[in-house]
């Protein structure tokens, strides 16, 4: 109430107690006052410092031997000399961590301490400038930087990181070279039907130092310290230098993640990749003839990739190095998942790009040892990587609910169209590509078994996409007619990983990937037949494609019908069928599989026009006769007997 126009004062309030030992209605809950004297340091304890850890392994290592100066200064030696210009004979200015960071006088600090001079003959500006290493970042830095740098980055309603390969979305096998020089001449396979193209050991120089250089002019680059091969004694040390967020997080999945204490140990890789796909090959180069190329070099155990963003480059690219390295130790390499029942039985699936190598290892009631590449060693099957990366293009939950949940925080999404508010992707949509790709690392599978090694296999199981509809859905093959498949490595495709194939084409691929063999094919025929027979293999082909007519007329076999007839060789229970032989190919075909229509097993009975059956089936088999006419002269094995047997277990017409 106020009197004479001036306000009374208010009464004061009764202090309340705020006493711990008081009443308890106002007990105080929080804790100790942070240690911070600016909202900066205050933002700063947000983040604690650790190493880049392992998912497999936790994150207890052994902190002993080097402190961590010491550590981080040979890591940047060691990076500066993988970034060396090999003609100013200079590695760049390294210092870590991202050039956008606040703490950019750490950084300077860091620089000035660590930069090791080498002597420099010429200096230019790029000399003078600092070059941000990110080393081995972890799955959520990489989010950051990927969305913070990148075009076209985005986070889909499942958590994965979607990105865009840029102009390629699939690799480009015809601008692959291979360093030839003295070794390489007699030891790989040149001329028709190889994939190795040959360039000279300068021109492979001039791309390098065109890769080096730009890496060096750019602000930052990811540097990824990985292996190869889970059989420990194979392990290839693996080092990729990138410029895009991407593609450090693409190898992060795909490659075998290190654990702390190996990271510390890592010390020199055994073969470096450049990636510099964002910057084009001069075309006025000797031997280019596409503003893209992936070069290989076996004596400096390098690849440069200048003109394609395409990721599968790298791990496939890594793949053809070890098909040159394992051999020489007497493994076989091999394009195939591989996946254990419960009892210990193991299955290969070979087969080309699309034809289910992914979708048929990744098995529910099975352990999976890996989607794509392994190495047969006397110690029995090792995955080469530590991921998959698996083909997106219509998935849905029901058929594969594995690689449907595998697809979520730390999974690489290629290519992939999506709603624009709820980012929930369309995966029946191919207006960017029909090659749609998720890599995710290999325990975002729940059965798959680490490490990801199994004993020798039981079954090998050659995997075909038929489009032309005349091979039976599963066949049981001798030895001589695994070879004989093995080495034809036949598909027919109707739209394809490799850049320009869109059309239903035969595709024979020696060993069902020409693309990464290094060898001859019957090399690696060779030590199959070897393996197989040692271990009692039994080999099997399965066409996952067509049945009732050819594409367009037929329909493509229903998964859930290839997977009953995987679980009866799985089983053992298919070994023991009654079988009847098909004619021109010579096919032992079972009469009935549990699960499987009867009518379907026999590709016959399921074309109305038995006419066109007939002469499909001939083209067919006169496609798979002109193959073969290049292996005709090459012996398989020690003696002559296996060879005349692999030639006459062709088709018969
Ligand atoms: N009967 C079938 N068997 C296997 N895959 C099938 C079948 N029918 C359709 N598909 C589809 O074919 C594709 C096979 O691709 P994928 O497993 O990635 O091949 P790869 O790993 O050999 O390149 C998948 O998209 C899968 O859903
Ligand atoms: C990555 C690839 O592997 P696949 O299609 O066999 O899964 C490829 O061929 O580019
Ligand atoms: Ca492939
Ligand atoms: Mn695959």
């Amino acid at each position: 109430m106020a009197t004479n126009g001036v306000p009374m004062p208010r009464s004061p309030l009764a202090r309340i107690l705020t006493d711990k030992k008081g009443d308890g209605i106002c007990h105080d809950d929080s804790g100790k006052a942070v240690r911070a004297q600016t909202i900066d340091e205050l933002h700063s304890l947000q983040k604690k410092r650790s190493a880049p850890t392992t998912p497999l392994e936790g994150a207890q290592g052994v902190f002993a031997t080097l402190s961590e100066d010491e550590r981080q200064r040979q890591q940047l030696q060691s990076i500066s000399a993988s970034l060396a210009s090999l003609t100013r004979g200079t590695g760049p200015k390294l210092v870590r961590g991202d050039p956008a960071a606040k703490s950019a006088q750490a950084v300077s600090h860091v620089a000035h301490h660590h930069h090791v001079e080498a002597p420099t003959i010429s200096v230019s500006d790029s000399s003078l400038k600092f070059t941000h290493v990110l080393y081995n970042l972890s799955s959520a830095e990489l989010y950051e930087l990927a969305i913070k740098y990148e075009k076209g980055s985005f986070i889909t309603s499942s958590g994965a990181l979607a990105t865009m390969s840029g102009a390629k979305t699939g690799r480009s096998p015809r601008d692959k070279r291979v360093v030839i020089d003295e070794t390489t001449q007699d030891e790989l396979w040149w001329g028709k039907g190889s994939p190795n193209i040959e360039m000279d050991e300068h021109t492979f120089m001039v791309n390098r130092e065109r890769a080096v250089d730009y890496l060096n002019s750019l602000d930052k680059v990811f540097v990824n310290d990985q292996f190869l091969n889970w059989d420990p004694q194979n392990r290839i040390k693996v080092r990729i230098v990138s410029a895009r967020a991407y593609h450090s997080l693409f190898m992060h999945n795909m490659c075998i993640r290190p654990t702390l204490e190996e990271l510390e140990n890592f010390g020199t890789p055994d073969f470096t990749i450049y990636n510099a796909g964002q910057f084009p090959c001069n075309r006025y180069t000797h031997y280019m003839t596409s503003s893209t190329s992936i070069d290989l070099n076996l004596a400096r155990r390098e690849m440069v990739i200048l003109g394609t963003q395409y990721a599968g480059e790298m791990k496939k690219g890594l793949f053809g190095v070890m098909h040159y390295l394992m051999p020489k130790r007497q493994i076989l390499s091999l394009h195939s998942g591989c996946n254990m029942g419960k009892d210990g039985d193991v299955a290969l699936f070979f087969g080309l790009s699309g034809t289910g190598k992914t979708t048929l290892s990744t098995d529910h009631n099975r352990f999976l040892i890996g989607d794509d590449e392994h190495c047969w060693s006397d110690n029995g099957v090792s995955n080469i990587e530590g991921g998959c990366y698996a083909k997106c293009i219509d998935l849905s939950r029901e058929k594969e609910p594995d690689i449907w949940n595998a697809i979520k925080f730390g999974t690489v999404l290629e290519n992939v169209v999506f709603d624009e508010y709820t980012r929930e992707v369309d995966y029946g949509e191919k207006s960017v590509t029909e090659n749609t790709r998720a890599a995710y690392p290999i325990e975002y599978i729940p059965n798959a078994k680490i490490p990801c090694v199994a004993p020798h296999p039981k079954n090998v199981i050659l995997l075909a996409c038929d489009a032309f509809g005349v091979l039976p859905p599963v066949s049981k093959l001798s030895l001589a007619q695994t070879m004989y498949h093995f080495i034809s490595g036949y598909t027919a495709l109707v739209a394809g990983t490799e850049d320009g194939i869109k059309e239903p084409t035969a595709t024979f691929s020696a060993c069902f990937g020409a693309a990464f063999i290094m060898l001859h094919p019957t090399k690696y025929a060779a030590m199959l037949a070897e393996k197989m027979q040692k271990h009692g293999a039994t080999g099997w082909l399965v066409n996952t494609g067509w049945s009732g007519g050819s594409y367009g007329t037929g329909n493509r076999i229903k998964l859930a019908y290839t997977r009953k007839i995987i679980d009866a060789i799985h089983s053992g229970s298919l070994l023991n069928a009654t079988y009847e032989k098909t004619e021109v190919f010579g096919l032992e075909i079972p009469t009935e599989i549990e699960g499987v229509p009867s009518e379907l097993l026999r590709p016959e009975n399921t074309w109305d026009d038995k006419h066109a059956y007939k002469n499909t089936l001939s083209k067919l088999a006169c496609l798979f006769k002109n193959n073969f006419e290049t292996f005709t002269n090459y012996k398989i094995g020690k003696g002559n007997k296996l060879t005349e047997d692999i030639l006459a277990a062709g088709p018969n017409f």
